[in-house]
């Protein structure tokens, strides 16, 4: 695929990888990262609390709620969502990925769907992103979320069966994304991110 890509040569590439919860996101891009030195990693923000073993500033960046909301307010972020209606929120800060970009990092952003809703648009009207975005969704079956969820046995009965209703609607936006990997193995998944980024990275060389 071509794009706009004469501009800004020495900056990053940011490969946007989102889909549906337990679709995948976190196993395919950890191993991305562990692959490609080449390749660094935006740490999402997040007003959740962490779950076992995730460590602030490592995992997630987490702020209390109404410290988000309030960095909500100033624009410091360029995509932010609130989900699941429970005032929950998730967000990428700018200043974060501008340096990163700017410097000629390739970034990797792990998103939701509404996070990457957002995150394209806001793209297209910063000078340090155009053109440089790649968006990747993992499509998965119903089926397939509740199978996941449950083998990760983080998430409770109730809230696979929302996640579920959720997955279904999220998987009528496949067609807004530059790239749609229909989920098989993780060998299967991780094999079709590394053609995509290969593919984007050479289109720009
Ligand atoms: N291709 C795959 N086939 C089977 N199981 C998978 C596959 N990819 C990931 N899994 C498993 O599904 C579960 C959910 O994966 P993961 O946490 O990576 O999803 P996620 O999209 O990041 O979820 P969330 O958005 O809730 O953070 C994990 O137990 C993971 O090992």
């Amino acid at each position: 695929m071509l794009r706009g890509m004469s501009d800004n040569v020495s900056s990053g590439l940011m490969l946007v990888v989102s889909g549906p919860a337990g679709s995948g996101k976190t196993t395919v891009c950890d191993r991305m990262l562990a692959t490609y030195d080449s390749l660094g990693r935006v740490i999402t923000s997040t007003s959740r609390d962490p779950r076992p073993g995730e460590v602030d500033g490592v995992d997630y960046y987490f702020f209390p709620p109404e410290t988000f909301r309030q960095m909500i307010a100033n624009g410091e972020f360029y995509e932010h969502a609130e989900v699941h209606g429970q005032g929950r929120y998730y967000g990428s800060l700018k200043r974060e990925i501008d340096a990163k970009i700017s410097a000629g990092i390739d970034l990797l952003l792990n998103v939701d769907v509404q996070g990457a809703a957002t995150y394209r648009l806001a793209a297209q009207n910063s000078d340090a992103l155009r053109g440089r975005v790649v968006t990747v969704f993992i499509q998965i079956t119903p089926e397939q979320v509740r199978e996941r969820l449950a083998t990760r046995q983080s998430d409770d009965e109730a809230e696979i069966e929302r996640r579920i209703q959720t997955a279904v609607k999220e998987l009528t936006e496949a067609p807004h994304y530059d790239h749609v990997i229909a989920s098989g193995t993780k060998e299967e998944d991780f094999a079709r991110l590394q053609a995509i980024y290969e593919a984007e990275k050479a289109a720009r060389a």
